[in-house]
This record gives structure tokens, C-alpha cells and sequence, in this order.
């Protein structure tokens, strides 16, 4: 049995969290919100997060940071990616030992182009850092606290914290594969959100599955473009944290970014959409980060610059679609 602190409780903290409880392992879940730590402890169920889910009958949070992070050197870091810097400051305020971080987070910083790692090794004091890692694929927080079949990959500069990561979540319904490619894992889970956003406006608008095949296949094309770039392993965007979560962020019922895109498809504006989730949406900033990353780094993403234009330039979505369609000829 280890001892783990998961920092987050939304879906993807609490559906973690309930993993590591079912291999045994202690674990102790921070959040800034009161209500759901009291829920959490008490009633065994994160009602907001995921509704009608019944938990691990030893979950157990608290919010009290000090706390979180004196039972564990071994961090599991599920925020939204606009909320890392923060948390990690408060870390430094907080901490009294070295930490293992490995966060779940897919989204990449506008204006500066950091991964989510990068901002956490910019972040976290050298005396409270013993390193860092990522875990991501196709996985959303629903099926996993039900515990339906999983995979998903871990990456990190240090193979201690790869192996470790993966015999502590390892179960029969969460299966956890090790992958050395950090920034191929990390650019593979958060463009994959701006691909999903752009297939759940085409739904929206009342297209078909070609238009949806077309989508995600010229946007794998994107994503490996981008990603060889910023210096990823091409191979790795073949992989569970490539097409893999690129497949079913673009297909669940269960997707954040989909159901936005499929609203503004519909005809929400952005605002509307966002404030009807009411969870996170990570592909929106991304897409700011992205469409910037492209035009500096001369990297050719035409789906990412059309939806650019869509959520920041309120340009219609029909005359998007014909831009794109009728982009010059090419060569596949
Ligand atoms: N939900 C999923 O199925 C899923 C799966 C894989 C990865 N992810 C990723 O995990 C990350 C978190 O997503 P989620 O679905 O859990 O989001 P969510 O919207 O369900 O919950 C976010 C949680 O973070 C908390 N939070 C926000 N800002 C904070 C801050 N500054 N300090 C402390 N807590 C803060 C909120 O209070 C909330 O509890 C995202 O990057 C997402 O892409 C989600
Ligand atoms: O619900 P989404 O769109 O935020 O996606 C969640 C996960 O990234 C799926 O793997």
C-alpha cells in the first residue's frame, strides 16, 4: 500500500482517486471546494462531477493543502491547465518535503506555448521537487468510476516515476502502458481537444461522418505536424495518447469538447456553451495556444485556424467550412 495526495476534485481527480482506492492504496484528494470535500467524506459521492456514481468506501478529502501534502510525497495533479501555476505556488507555500508530480491535465499555455510539465518545473521550489510526469489517453472520468475497461499511457523524463505511476494504477479495468516520449504525450492530449471541438460543430451543423473521418484524420495530421515540431516522437501520436484519445474525444457522449463544439454548431455563441457545461473545456484555450504556435513556428493547421476564427473572431461557421473545403489543392 502507498500513500497518494490527488490535488483536483472534479471528474478526473475523484475518478483517479477511486482507482488508486480500488488497488488499495491510501489516498488523501485536496480541493478548494468545501461542499464536494464534505460530500467526498461523508456521503462517498461527487454529485456535481459525476452524478449517480457511488465511490470507493474509503475516499476521503480534505482542504487543507498543508494537510494533502504532508500525508504524501507522491502527487497526483488533476486542475485544469489554467489553474497549474497557481497550485503549484501554493505548493511552495505549503510543502515541506520533495514531491513526485505527475499530472493528468491536457492543455497546452497561450502567450508562453508551455506544456503542462514545463509549467510545473518553472513553478515548483527545487526543494520540493523530485520530479515530474504525465498520464493520458483515451479516458473519460464517467466510464472510469464505473470502472469500464481503460488504457492509458505514462510519460516522464525519469523511468523510476514512469514504472512507479504504472504498477500503482495498474487494475483489471485500468490498464497503464509506459511511454519515454513526455512531449509527445502531453502535445497529443491537448490538441486533440481542438480537433473535437471542430467535429462536434460539424455535428452540429448537421453533417455526416465523412465530414467527421475528414476532421479527425486531417487533424491527426495537424497534431503530428505540430507536435514534430516541438520536438515529439511522430510515432507517438499512433498511440493512446494520439489517435487513441483523438478517437474518443471525437466520438463519446461523454466529451466536453465535443458537446461545446456540437452547441456552437447548433448556434450558441462560445459564452453560452461554456457556461451550459459548466466543466472545463480545455480545447478553447488551446486553440488560442495553438493557432499562435502555428503562426510562429510556420506549422500549416488550417482546422485549428478555422475554429481559431470561429470561437475569437465570431467568423460563421458555414463560410469556415467552405474556406477549408476549397483551401488549394494538395497532395495528401
Ligand atoms: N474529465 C475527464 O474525463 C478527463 C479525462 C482525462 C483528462 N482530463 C483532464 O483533467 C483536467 C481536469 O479536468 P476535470 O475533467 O477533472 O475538470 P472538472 O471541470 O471536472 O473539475 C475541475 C476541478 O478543478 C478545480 N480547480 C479549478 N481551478 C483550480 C485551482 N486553481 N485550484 C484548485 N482547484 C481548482 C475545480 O474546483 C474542480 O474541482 C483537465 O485538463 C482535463 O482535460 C479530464
Ligand atoms: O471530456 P473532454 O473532451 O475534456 O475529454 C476528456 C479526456 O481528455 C478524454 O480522454
Amino acid at each position: 500500500m502507498t500513500t497518494i495526495t490527488v490535488l483536483g476534485t472534479g471528474s478526473w481527480g475523484t475518478a483517479l482517486a477511486n482507482v488508486l482506492l480500488d488497488n488499495g492504496h491510501d489516498v488523501m484528494m485536496w480541493g478548494k471546494t468545501q461542499q464536494t470535500v464534505d460530500e467526498l467524506n461523508h456521503s462517498k459521492t461527487n454529485q456535481k462531477y459525476l452524478p449517480g456514481i457511488t465511490l470507493n468506501e474509503n475516499m476521503q478529502a480534505t482542504s487543507d493543502l498543508k494537510k494533502a501534502l504532508s500525508f504524501s510525497d507522491y502527487l497526483i495533479m488533476a486542475v485544469p491547465t489554467k489553474g497549474i501555476r497557481e497550485v503549484c505556488q501554493k505548493i511552495n507555500r505549503e510543502a515541506d518535503s520533495k514531491k513526485v508530480i505527475v499530472h493528468v491535465s491536457k492543455g497546452i499555455e497561450p502567450q508562453t506555448f508551455k506544456r503542462i510539465s514545463q509549467m510545473i518545473e518553472e513553478e515548483i521550489h527545487e526543494d520540493f521537487f523530485t520530479g515530474v510526469g504525465v498520464l493520458s489517453g483515451p479516458s473519460h472520468a464517467e466510464e472510469v468510476a464505473l470502472r469500464q475497461p481503460t488504457t492509458v499511457a505514462v510519460a516522464s523524463d525519469n523511468e523510476a516515476i514512469r514504472t512507479m505511476t504504472q504498477d500503482l494504477f495498474m487494475s483489471d479495468y485500468f490498464r497503464v502502458y509506459t511511454n519515454d516520449d513526455l512531449i509527445g504525450v502531453e502535445i497529443g492530449g491537448a490538441l486533440k481537444n481542438i480537433i473535437a471541438l471542430a467535429v462536434g460543430i460539424t455535428d452540429g451543423l448537421g453533417h455526416g461522418d465523412n465530414a467527421k473521418a475528414a476532421l479527425m484524420t486531417r487533424g491527426l495530421a495537424e497534431i503530428t505536424r505540430l507536435g514534430t515540431k516541438m520536438g515529439a516522437d511522430p510515432m507517438t501520436f499512433l498511440g493512446l495518447a494520439g489517435i487513441g484519445d483523438l478517437i474518443v474525444t471525437c466520438t463519446s457522449v461523454h466529451s466536453r469538447n465535443w458537446k461545446c463544439g456540437n452547441m456552437l454548431g447548433k448556434g450558441l455563441s462560445l459564452e453560452e456553451a461554456l457556461s451550459r457545461m459548466g466543466m472545463v473545456v480545455e480545447g478553447v484555450r488551446t486553440t488560442e495556444a495553438a493557432f499562435e504556435m502555428a503562426q510562429t513556428y510556420n506549422v500549416e493547421m488550417p482546422i485549428t485556424e478555422a475554429l481559431y476564427g470561429v470561437l475569437f473572431n465570431n467568423e460563421p461557421l458555414e463560410t469556415n467550412v467552405k474556406t477549408l473545403m476549397n483551401r488549394e489543392k494538395t497532395n495528401e
